[in-house]
This record gives C-alpha cells, sequence and structure tokens, in this order.
C-alpha cells in the first residue's frame, strides 16, 4: 500500500515523513483555501531535496494547461495532482509537453456522478486521487478538509477505475484501517491527520504507518 504524506512545509517535514515510510509527499501550491499552501520556492526547494524514487506531488488549482506547464518547470516535481477539473484537451497538451511526468486526477466525491466523472476521466491520467472538497462553493474547497466522504462511492470507483486510485480525505490512524477494507485503493493519502497546530507530528505519523501497515498486512 502506497502512503502519501501531504502538506509538506519543509525538507525537515519531508525528511520526516520519508523515514516513517512514506512512498510520496505532497506540496500543496496556491488553493483557493486550505491549511497546506506554501510558496513555489520552498516547493522546488523541498522537491530538490527529496530522492528521485519518491513522488513528489505538486497540487495545483490551475486549470489552463500552459500555467501547469510553466508550474512544473519552476517546481520540479515529477508528478502533477491537479486539484480541479482540467478538460481532456488539457490533459493531452500536458502529456505531449511534459513527458515522464505523472498526472493525477483529483476527484471530489459527492454523489453517483462522482463515479461517472472518474470514470469518464481515468484513461486520460495515471491515477486518479479521491478527496472531499467542494467545488460549486464560492470559495471553492479542493482538497486539505479533513473530511471523508461516502467510501462506497469510492470503493465503486476503485472496481472500475483502468488506472491506480489514491483515497484522501479525513483519513487518520483510527480509520484508515476501516477505509482501507472499505475501498481497497492502491494507495492513501493524508494532510490534516498527521498533523498538530499545522506541524507534521512524529506520533501521529508513525500511528497512522502501522495501522496502514497492519491492515495491509492482514489482507494480502
Ligand atoms: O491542504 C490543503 O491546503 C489543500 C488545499 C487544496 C487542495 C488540496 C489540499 N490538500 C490535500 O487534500 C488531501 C486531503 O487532505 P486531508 O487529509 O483531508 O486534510 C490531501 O491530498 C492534501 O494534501
Amino acid at each position: 500500500m502506497r502512503v502519501k504524506i501531504c502538506c509538506i512545509s519543509s525538507t525537515a517535514e519531508a525528511h520526516l515523513a520519508i523515514r516513517a515510510g512514506a512512498s510520496a509527499l505532497g506540496l500543496v501550491s496556491e488553493m483557493p483555501s486550505g491549511p497546506g499552501v506554501i510558496k513555489e520556492r520552498h516547493i522546488a526547494d523541498i522537491a530538490g531535496a527529496v530522492p528521485p524514487p519518491l513522488g513528489r506531488f505538486l497540487l495545483t488549482s490551475q486549470t489552463n494547461a500552459n500555467d501547469i506547464i510553466a508550474q512544473q518547470q519552476r517546481c520540479g516535481v515529477n508528478t502533477l495532482q491537479l486539484c480541479d477539473r482540467v478538460t481532456v484537451d488539457a490533459l493531452h497538451t500536458l502529456r505531449r509537453s511534459l513527458p515522464g511526468i505523472s498526472l493525477v486526477q483529483v476527484i471530489h466525491v459527492v454523489d453517483d456522478t462522482s463515479v461517472a466523472e472518474a470514470v469518464g476521466i481515468a484513461p486520460e491520467v495515471d491515477a486518479l486521487l479521491l478527496d472531499s472538497g467542494n467545488q460549486s462553493l464560492a470559495v471553492k474547497e479542493l482538497g486539505g478538509t479533513g473530511r471523508v466522504h461516502d467510501w462506497s462511492l469510492s470503493a465503486q470507483i476503485v472496481e472500475r477505475s483502468p488506472v491506480p486510485v489514491f483515497l484522501a480525505g479525513g483519513l487518520n490512524a483510527d480509520n484508515v484501517g476501516e477505509a482501507i477494507r472499505a475501498v481497497n485503493p492502491f494507495g492513501v493519502d493524508i494532510c490534516t491527520g498527521v498533523r498538530t497546530d499545522g506541524k507534521l507530528n512524529e506520533y501521529k505519523l508513525k500511528r497512522f504507518m502501522a495501522a496502514v501497515r497492519a491492515t495491509s498486512e492482514k489482507m494480502s
């Protein structure tokens, strides 16, 4: 089971997450809302300090392909986590312009329409990431909400997706086992649940990783 630790805000947090066993790190660029945003120059510094096999995910709220390409080049990441809806044309432009850079489309799971949205876009990207934002608010929520969503919808997406699916949204050490059993994702992703006062908390991180490992071992 892959674990992505998100909202990394310093090189020290990146190393703490790697030591704990993270397979990917999330770096949050400008967003309409959310607790994890950092400046692009910090994202570039942290991405540059992380060894290549690790996933370095840039979380972006941009939807225009040229804006996203420019951001990827400024930040030096190997994965783009597209937190808002992006057109299929824009995805094709990203593919052509950024060979070797993985595209992860976030789906904010709201109702049955989210299942159709996920299944429709999946063939265009390398992975999906299921989260709990709300794109219809005046100030959009594109993640980092600390809220869970309906995991039965997520489970349907996992069953029907041709690409790997990460589960995010309100996970913590106490609910991640149930989430993994309910959804059977490729990986899990967490921000709020391993933080205290905005800082990565080693105790919560270790409990989370232990819960993921224990559940994965029982299921294998
Ligand atoms: O954390 C943020 O500020 C943020 C803002 C906008 C989009 C995504 C954001 N964070 C990502 O949201 C998921 C789930 O977070 P949580 O565990 O529910 O707090 C995760 O990928 C965060 O990195």
